[in-house]
């Protein structure tokens, strides 16, 4: 695996906006992403996923701010075959095999890793003789990710790599890239999938409307909105004074039953068991979906 020892940073972003006319579609965004970390990309439509991805693949320039790629200009390290990009869709010919695909890709580089090694690192050396055609959406992926370790890049960036695949194409994808990724490449993949992004990856960074609003693992992001909701039972809930308990973010009414959004959910069941008849308390845990809507600002 190629390295290099100018800088420890697999990528590095600072201060980086990007506008297209009027839209400003990244509005500041610093990150840095260390060798051999797996990192998700986390983020609804239009946060800024791509326009981001683009930049660290050269592709375009930012409006403001550096981007860094293993201490290089993106290009640079693009042209030293220090990064390789899985897309969404293209680039396959349908009528050649598994093999001759990554045969022929592999011509068109200087010096790469042997076929045979890379089939077998993206988990298709035992499809290598069926036509692409005949290969499900999953087969076809990773056979992008197979072109994809020719040059035995340091960096691999997927955007959106599983959309469309079923759960077990997805599975298996990821399989494949967790198991090579343990010798040392610095992965960085942009998904719309909450459970795509903490299953897979050791690092989730949250985008919303261009910028980064939180930065952890799966269970770190979960703790930022560390919420809980208190379900009970309770007609006639007197909402206001509900409201004006400490830690309360959000108070709803559906018929006989009251849910109350709070950090304190102590505070809360205390109250309802205490100084009113609310009866079937529950108290659950925000799931990352809720934590997701909720530090994106897209909840209802
Ligand atoms: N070439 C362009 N010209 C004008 N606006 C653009 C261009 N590329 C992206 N945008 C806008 O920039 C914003 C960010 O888009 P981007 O594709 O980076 O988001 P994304 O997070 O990748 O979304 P998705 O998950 O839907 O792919 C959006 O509002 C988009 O419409």
């Amino acid at each position: 695996m190629t390295t290099t020892s100018t800088s420890p940073l697999a990528v590095r972003l600072a201060g980086v906006t990007k506008d297209f006319g009027p839209v400003q579609a990244v509005r500041g965004i610093d990150l840095e992403l260390h060798p051999g970390e797996i990192v998700a990309f986390l983020g609804p439509n239009g946060a800024g996923k791509t326009t981001t991805i683009d930049m660290v693949l050269g592709l375009s320039r930012p409006t403001t701010g550096t981007v860094e790629v293993l201490g290089l200009d993106p290009r640079r390290a693009i042209a030293r075959g220090l990064v390789s990009a899985v897309m969404q869709t293209g680039g396959l010919l349908k009528d050649i095999t598994v093999r001759e695909t990554v045969a022929y890709t592999a011509s068109l580089f200087a010096d790469t890793e042997p076929v045979d090694a890379v089939l077998e690192r993206a988990g298709i050396a035992g499809i290598a003789d069926r036509k692409v055609a005949k290969c499900s959406g999953g087969e076809q992926q990773r056979l992008r990710f197979a072109m994809a370790l020719l040059p035995d890049p340091a960096l691999l960036l997927l955007d959106e790599p599983t959309t469309g695949m079923d759960v077990e194409g997805r599975r298996a994808f990821w399989s494949a890239i967790r198991a090579d990724a343990g010798a040392g490449r610095t992965v960085l993949f942009a998904t719309h999938y909450l459970e795509e992004a903490d299953q897979y990856a050791d690092r989730i960074v949250l985008i919303s409307k261009g910028r980064i609003v939180a930065d952890g693992t799966g269970p770190q992001i979960r703790a930022l909105a560390s919420g809980r909701t208190i379900r009970a039972w309770l007609p006639d809930a007197d909402t206001a004074a509900i409201a004006g308990l400490g830690g309360v973010d959000h108070v709803d009414v559906r018929g006989e039953s009251v849910t109350v959004h709070a950090k304190d959910s102590d505070a809360v069941a205390r109250y309802l068991l205490t100084e009113t008849d609310a009866r079937d308390v529950e108290i659950t845990a925000m799931g990352l979906e809720e934590a997701f809507l909720s530090l994106t600002g897209e909840s209802a």
